[in-house]
């Protein structure tokens, strides 16, 4: 999408955005951000003030939503209640006139792909919220449409079957040549869908690239503790420990423990596979994360920072 811009009052989305051919974009913002509406305006759910929406040399923006050839998914799954999976999935081939054989080989192969084979039969009602997830990918990617939509595929999930599914999702993304965008709020899981991260922010694009190197090169403050990053210093603090006076951030890999200068443990916090550290180090909380290095709290140990791995960070993105 090119250019294109929406406004409520008190909002405007004015946002260029490219999702390459067969891969998947993460739209990760914070509430508010805009994420849901330029997924509403790819559908053709919102009509752009300006700007145009294309898919290779097909101009989308003046199609309805029905031929724009865009499979959606939302968090609610929106399924047919009084129909079976089967039919469910079929739904939309019914709609595209696909003869009866055609159906019936394109909704065993979704079948398979989502691992519902065995509840063919069931109606939604039956099913869990995973599986239910499940048949609303699998609707949505059976009449082939060039692009995927989800919105917040996991979001109505619990913390468990989130993981569950999260990982399903990604093994269905990547075993499909489907050209798919996600909208989350959750940094993790656009990390682990998408081959490419965009990031919004009050209605534009702040930044975009590959997990790692959105993750590794945050271009400003914001975007650097949006991502999770926790040692993200000021330009005081860098100034004090004789760097530029601008902001830096202290990825993980710059840290080390056991050697270097006195720190103190402020707290720790102990996530089973792995220990959370709050350091003090000189006059600044740092964290650190990794394997139990056995301090605890209140005891001194020592702290370097590897300042080849520091990267300096712009105070605001304009
Ligand atoms: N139909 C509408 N009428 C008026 N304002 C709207 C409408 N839809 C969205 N907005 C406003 O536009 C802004 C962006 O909303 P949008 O839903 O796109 O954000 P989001 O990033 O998807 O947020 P969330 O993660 O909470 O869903 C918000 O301030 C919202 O109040």
């Amino acid at each position: 999408m090119e250019d294109v811009r929406k406004s409520y009052p008190g909002f405007v989305l004015r946002a260029t955005l490219e999702v390459p051919l067969g891969q998947t974009l993460a739209l990760l913002g914070p509430s508010g951000s805009g994420k849901s509406t330029l997924l509403r305006l790819v559908a053709g759910l919102e009509t752009p003030e300006a700007g145009r929406i294309t898919f290779g040399d097909t101009d989308l923006t003046p199609l309805p939503p029905e031929r724009r050839g865009v499979g959606l998914v939302f968090q609610d799954y929106a399924l047919f209640p009084h129909l079976t999976v089967y039919e469910n999935i079929a739904f939309g081939l019914r709609e595209g006139r696909w003869n009866e054989a055609r159906i019936e080989s394109r909704v065993r192969e979704m079948l398979e792909l989502t691992h519902l084979s065995p509840h063919a039969r069931k109606r939604p009602e039956a099913l869990s919220g995973g599986e239910r997830q499940r048949v609303a990918l699998a609707r949505a990617l059976a009449p082939e449409p060039r692009l995927l939509l989800l919105d917040e595929p996991l979001g109505a999930l619990d913390l468990r079957l989130r993981e569950e599914l999260l990982l399903e999702l990604r093994d269905i993304l990547r075993r499909t040549t489907v050209t798919a965008l996600v909208v989350t709020h959750d940094q993790a899981e656009a990390f682990l869908l998408a081959d490419r991260v965009t990031v919004l922010r009050a209605g534009r694009v702040v930044q975009s690239g590959s997990p790692e190197g959105l993750y590794l090169r945050p271009q400003d403050v914001w975007t650097a503790r949006f991502l999770g990053h926790r040692n993200v210093l000021s330009a005081p603090e860098s100034r004090s420990l004789g760097l530029p006076e601008v902001p830096h951030l202290v990825p993980p890999a710059a840290l080390e423990i056991g050697e270097g200068h006195p720190a103190r443990v402020l707290e720790r916090l102990f996530y089973g596979s792995r220990v959370g550290l709050w350091l003090e180090y000189r006059g600044l909380r740092l964290y650190w994360e990794g394997p139990d290095p056995g301090l605890k709290e209140g005891q001194a140990t020592d702290l370097t920072i590897r300042f080849e791995h520091l990267l300096a960070l712009n105070e605001e993105a304009a």
